[in-house]
């Protein structure tokens, strides 16, 4: 993978994720700055992973080849028009992570039209278990889509779509869905505490249960996620009974309204940025 310098401006959640995994899998340290607003976060960067940290979004551009805009959508347009006055933003590539954010608009923000890529990640990133969505317009030259990659490949697994709106779809499947199992989860720690287990043991329960259940998913890519549920699923037993329950509570429905809602939400944003 080529090792570009590279800039975070927002130092996140997100960033944060994106960095641990990176660095992890070997991206140099010195070759990654982040920026943020505020000192404390980039303190803990900085301690964490031996990244270079400022509280100067500018320095944090010109050091680098490679931008990741990583603040929040609605922060976007200040943060960009605070740059074009402070630096040259010529001659780099964008990595827009902003949710609901169009490219055509990023490049508003940015005064030009300069090279972007939209990349979806999603926070196991920081485990280098990241699932992160990818889009390029034709401007986009392959250098550039390839060094993307492999910064996201480091992170995890990657997909690319091609169109723009596919990346709602992946907000919808990998971008916010890491929620949606934590939420489950709870859920079912929640009923197992009521059945009498601690808090700790409630979560063990669970936890292992999902981590097993998601490695059989990834080891065994020929086998449809209906199968797999078939074979936990003795005749008349206890599993039947409770996917009978979900069945009953229309689980494919309130999964296909959450998911609609994430991309109505980012749509919503798009036109409101
Ligand atoms: N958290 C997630 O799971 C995912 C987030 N994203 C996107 O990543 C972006 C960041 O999200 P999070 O990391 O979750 O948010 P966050 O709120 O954790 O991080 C944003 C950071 O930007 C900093 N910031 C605010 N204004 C700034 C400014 N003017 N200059 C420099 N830094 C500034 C804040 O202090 C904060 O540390 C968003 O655009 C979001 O849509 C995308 C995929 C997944
Ligand atoms: O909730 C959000 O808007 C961001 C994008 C996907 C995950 N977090």
């Amino acid at each position: 993978m080529q090792h570009r310098k590279l800039a975070f401006i927002g130092a996140g959640n997100m960033t944060r994720s994106i960095i641990a995994g990176l660095v992890a899998s070997g991206y140099p340290a010195d070759h990654i700055m982040a920026s943020n607003r505020s000192r404390p976060k980039l303190d803990a960067l900085a301690a964490d992973y031996g990244i270079k940290v400022t509280q100067s979004n500018g320095e944090a551009c010109e050091f680098a080849d490679a931008i990741v805009l990583s603040v929040k959508p609605q922060m976007m347009e200040d943060v960009c028009a605070a740059l074009q006055q402070d630096t040259d933003l010529s001659g780099k590539l964008y990595i827009s992570i902003a949710a609901g954010l169009p490219v055509e608009r990023l490049q508003q923000m940015l005064g030009a039209e300069y090279p972007v890529v939209r990349v979806m990640p999603n926070t196991p990133s920081l485990l280098g278990q990241g699932m992160s969505g990818l889009y390029a317009d034709s401007s986009v030259n392959e250098d550039d889509r390839n060094y993307v990659d492999g910064v996201m490949s480091a992170v995890g697994k990657t997909l690319w779509v091609t169109e723009e709106d596919g990346i709602n779809g992946v907000i919808a499947a990998a971008g916010s869905s890491p929620a949606y199992f934590f939420l489950f989860l709870q859920a079912m720690q929640e009923e197992s505490m009521r059945m009498g287990f601690s808090e700790d043991d409630a979560r063990l329960l669970v936890q292992q249960a999902m981590l097993g259940a998601a490695q059989m998913v990834c080891e065994n890519p020929d086998l449809m996620l209906s199968e797999l549920r078939a074979q936990v699923t003795s005749k008349g037993g206890t599993t039947a009974a409770a996917i009978q329950s979900f069945i009953d509570s229309d689980i494919s429905g309130i999964v296909s309204k959450a998911m609609q809602s994430a991309v109505a939400r980012a749509d919503e944003m798009a036109k409101s940025l």
